[in-house]
């Protein structure tokens, strides 16, 4: 799914109306009815007060809209007009006389902080104060609002955007934005719903289609992909019944130091049960037995030195490599990542962890990366490569920038995980909490390198390679709770990742009329 800026939305806008001959009240009409029918369908008539709070942009005309909706449908609606200033959209003033028509109780205008109502913590409060037409941060009285409600304990609805947050520019003031409990956006989900600062005040959402012009959203280049199933299954590639092990590659896992060599089988066992035809693992001498006896499919070679990495020697042309888990910072393995990235110009690479580090503290080696090699940081080991940031924005911004001048794909690890690839963004879907844990990001590591040794394009590798390990730790944790996931079981668990990655959805037998 594509995410758009709010000057791509007011485009599509445009481009719907003119093309399909509608009106903009129209646009809004599609787009308010579905909300109704989100509350509808969930409060099937129930008599509890909706307290609707209304901008004087379209957002407020949508709150409006669904309100004169629910009036109809004999619910207990109490809109409010929150005036911030004195003019009126078209198709606010519009749906402002409609709504008069279905009711006496007419819109209450609210003009200060007397004017705020008592709420309950039953009661329900639907946000229809600013979309997202927010031009500057919300101040004085209005800010006073958010937080008055944000106080509240009352259920609180957003309508295409918590007032207050930019779809897709820095939060100014925490203190001026709704936290809302569900957000029901329109045609695709905002930026912001999905960068650590911003998406906590959007943390549950659904996107709804309002039929905007199909060939302006295809062939509009998106501010963001969100990776999800759909996209998932596209990446994905089939066997052919006459491939063999040659096939899928040899993957190399460059990983351990003493004491460290867990990451090394972490990454070992991940790139097979990705499909990696062969693996072979470089490690210390003390790695040895502990290779050979947790991954027996595995090959081992090791290094002349017992306890870290000094030389990598192998007698293969690997397909790909995954280097870095565990392997420290000591000077003899700086000289060895060196070597590496000086002798194996032109095989497919993922750098993580060490690796990641050793390069931060010697920039210069950044020059060596070969074109297109993956990096995967945590934001902590970002940091450290390109320096701090002021906000989210900031920090996709720097990253583009090196991306850019390394040609390197960077995949920022976390929450949603974003892939940035010079100009593109992509943004995982998958994962969760209990993914926090020791050696998920070796885990990674060796599912993309796994991927990389099969034919999968480094892009492909990295977006898909996180789709599929987040969607394993989904399942996993699905299993186990959050709480008790160990990287082992997200391991073993991508088996089934890519056994849901086609199976069919049973249909489901309680599934609400969709024509209420
Ligand atoms: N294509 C779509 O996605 C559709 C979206 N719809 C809805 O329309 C809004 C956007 O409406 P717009 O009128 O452009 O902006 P807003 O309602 O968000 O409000 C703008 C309004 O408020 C003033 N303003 C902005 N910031 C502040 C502030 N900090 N303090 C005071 N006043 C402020 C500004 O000057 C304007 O007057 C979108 O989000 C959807 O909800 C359509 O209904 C369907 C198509
Ligand atoms: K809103």
């Amino acid at each position: 799914m594509k995410i758009f800026s709010a000057e791509q939305l007011y485009e599509a806008d445009k481009v719907t109306v003119e093309k399909q001959q509608i009106t903009s009240e129209a646009l809004m009409e599609r787009a308010g009815i579905q909300i109704f029918n989100w509350l509808h369908q969930r409060l099937n008539g129930a008599p509890v007060p909706i307290r609707i709070f209304c901008g004087i942009g379209n957002n407020g005309g949508d709150g409006l809209v669904v309100g004169r909706m629910l009036i109809e449908h004999g619910y207990n609606v109490i809109v409010y007009v929150v005036n911030c200033s004195d003019k009126r959209s078209k198709n606010f003033l519009l749906n402002y006389d409609r709504i008069k028509n279905v009711t006496k109780k007419w819109p209450i205008l609210m003009k200060g902080e007397d004017d705020f109502p008592e709420i309950n913590a039953e009661d329900i409060i639907v946000d229809a104060i600013f979309g997202i037409g927010l031009n500057r941060c919300p101040g004085g009285w209005v800010k006073k609002l958010i937080q008055y409600l944000n106080e509240s304990s009352a259920f609180k609805l957003a309508i295409d955007i918590p007032s207050g947050l930019y779809p897709n520019a820095p939060l100014e003031d925490t203190e001026a934005v709704l936290k809302a409990n569900h957000t029901l956006t329109f045609q695709t989900p905002k930026l912001a719903f999905f960068l650590p600062e911003t998406a906590p005040y959007a943390s549950n959402f659904d996107a709804f289609e309002i039929g905007l012009d199909i060939e302006f959203l295809q062939t509009t280049e998106p501010l963001a992909q969100l990776i999800g199933k759909l996209e998932a299954q596209r990446f994905y590639r089939p066997r052919e019944k006459f491939d063999h092990k040659g096939t899928y590659g040899h993957a190399l896992i460059v990983a351990g130091s003493y004491g460290k060599i867990g990451a090394a089988v972490l990454s070992t066992t991940a790139a097979f049960r990705i499909g990696a035809g062969m693996v072979t693992a470089f490690v210390p001498k003390c790695g040895y037995s502990i290779l050979q006896t947790t991954v027996p499919e595995a090959m081992v070679v090791t290094d002349s030195e017992n306890d870290y990495l000094t030389q990598l020697s192998i007698e293969f042309e690997p397909s790909a490599m995954g280097i870095g888990m565990g392997i420290g910072k000591k000077e003899a393995t700086v000289k060895a990542l060196d070597g590496i990235l000086k002798s194996k110009k032109d095989i497919p690479m993922v750098l993580d962890a060490d690796a990641l580090n050793i390069l931060s503290e010697k920039k210069s080696m950044l020059k060596l990366l070969p074109k297109n090699t993956i990096l995967t940081p945590h934001p902590g080991e970002l940091k450290r490569l390109i320096g701090d940031w002021k906000n989210d924005y900031d920090k996709l911004e720097k990253t583009r920038q090196f991306s850019e001048k390394y040609e390197v794909i960077v995949i920022i690890k976390g929450a949603y995980t974003v892939t940035v690839y010079g100009e593109k963004l992509y943004i995982n879907t998958t994962g969760n909490p209990g993914m926090g844990t020791a050696g998920s990001g070796d885990a990674l590591c060796g599912v993309i390198t796994g991927l990389l040794s099969q034919g999968y394009d480094p892009l492909l590798a990295s977006v898909f390679g996180v789709y599929m390990h987040g969607r394993a730790g989904d399942i996993a944790a699905g299993q186990l709770g959050y709480e008790a996931v160990m990287t082992g079981d997200v391991i073993d668990n991508l088996s089934e990742a890519y056994l849901d990655l086609f199976a069919r959805q049973e249909p489901s037998t309680t599934e609400p009329d969709e024509k209420k």
